[in-house]
Formats: structure tokens, C-alpha cells, sequence
């Protein structure tokens, strides 16, 4: 059976569908900006919060990821700057989308679109121990394109 995530609509949103998946086999589900306005408009060289209009409680272990859609990003200009954005298993408050307009027009962006996707994944929370040595390997300490470009 598939995890289950819980969603707690926030006040501002009357109307707003649960994120869902656009497709059976889709990695993420769409998230949609929640404008009880209506509209706002993202000048250049700006950046915008806009929140999915629900608060989150994901399994323990797992985390959400918020990705830019690939049309928002490479057609419409609109970046996540702290992309993929986290949201922990204990954050219990608004899911907010970051998006930064890289482009030279203004973007509008209306109360229900689609403005980025989430990935829910399994994460390790670890024991970090601190040790004098580390086991050796091929690749050693070689990188930044250590290995060769082709
Ligand atoms: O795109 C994002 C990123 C984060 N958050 C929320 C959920 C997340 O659990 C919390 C903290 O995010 P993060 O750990 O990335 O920020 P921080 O700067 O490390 O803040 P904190 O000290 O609160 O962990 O903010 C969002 O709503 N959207
Ligand atoms: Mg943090």
C-alpha cells in the first residue's frame, strides 16, 4: 500500500484541489499556487513566496521536494532558487514555493496554476561520527571532473 500524506487546507483556500499526480506514472505531484487575489505578477530579477494553500504531515522517514516544473523553468523564466526545496517530516506549517523570475518580461501566474511539483522520498537520518581516516578508494580524492569530460 502507498504512503500516506496528510493535507490541512489553510484558510486562505476555499477551493483548491489536493495536489495530485497529472499522470499514473508521474515522480510528482503538481502543486498550484493558492491567490486569493487572484493573480500576481513576478517582475524580473524578483522573487516571489506563494503558498499551495495546505499545510503538509509526511511519514516519518521521508521528505517532500519542491521542483520547478520544467515548462515554468525553461519557458516561462520562472526558477525555485533553493531548489529542490525541503520540506522535513515534522514541519507542520504552510508549504510555500519560492520562485525567482530570471527572465527580462513579467510573469502572471493566477490564483490555481500549476507552479512547481513535489517528490515525496525515502531519507536516512544518520549517526554522524567523527574518524582520522577514511577507507581508500580508486577515485581517492579526485573530483571536479577528475575522471575526463567524454
Ligand atoms: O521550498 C520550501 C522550503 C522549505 N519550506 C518549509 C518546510 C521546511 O520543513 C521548512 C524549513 O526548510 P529548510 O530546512 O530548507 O530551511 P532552513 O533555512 O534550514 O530553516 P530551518 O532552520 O527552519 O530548518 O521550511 C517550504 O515551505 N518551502
Ligand atoms: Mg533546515
Amino acid at each position: 500500500m502507498s504512503k500516506q500524506v496528510k493535507f490541512k487546507r489553510t484558510e486562505a483556500n476555499g477551493d483548491l484541489p489536493l495536489p495530485s499526480y497529472a499522470t499514473p506514472g508521474a515522480a510528482a505531484m503538481d502543486l498550484r499556487a493558492c491567490l486569493p487575489d487572484g493573480a500576481v505578477t513576478v517582475e524580473p530579477a524578483s522573487l516571489v513566496m506563494l503558498s499551495i494553500g495546505f499545510c503538509v504531515e509526511l511519514p516519518q522517514g521521508t521528505e517532500m521536494q519542491i521542483r520547478a516544473r520544467s515548462g515554468m523553468a525553461l519557458k516561462r523564466h520562472l526558477m525555485i532558487p533553493n531548489a529542490p526545496g525541503t520540506i522535513d517530516s515534522d514541519y507542520r506549517g504552510e508549504v510555500k514555493v519560492g520562485l525567482y523570475n530570471y527572465g527580462t518580461e513579467p510573469v502572471t501566474l493566477n490564483h490555481g496554476d500549476r507552479i512547481a511539483q513535489a517528490v515525496v522520498a525515502d531519507v536516512l537520518q544518520v549517526d554522524c561520527r567523527e574518524v582520522s581516516d577514511l577507507s581508500d578508494t580508486e577515485r581517492g580524492a579526485g573530483g571536479f571532473g577528475s575522471t575526463g569530460v567524454s
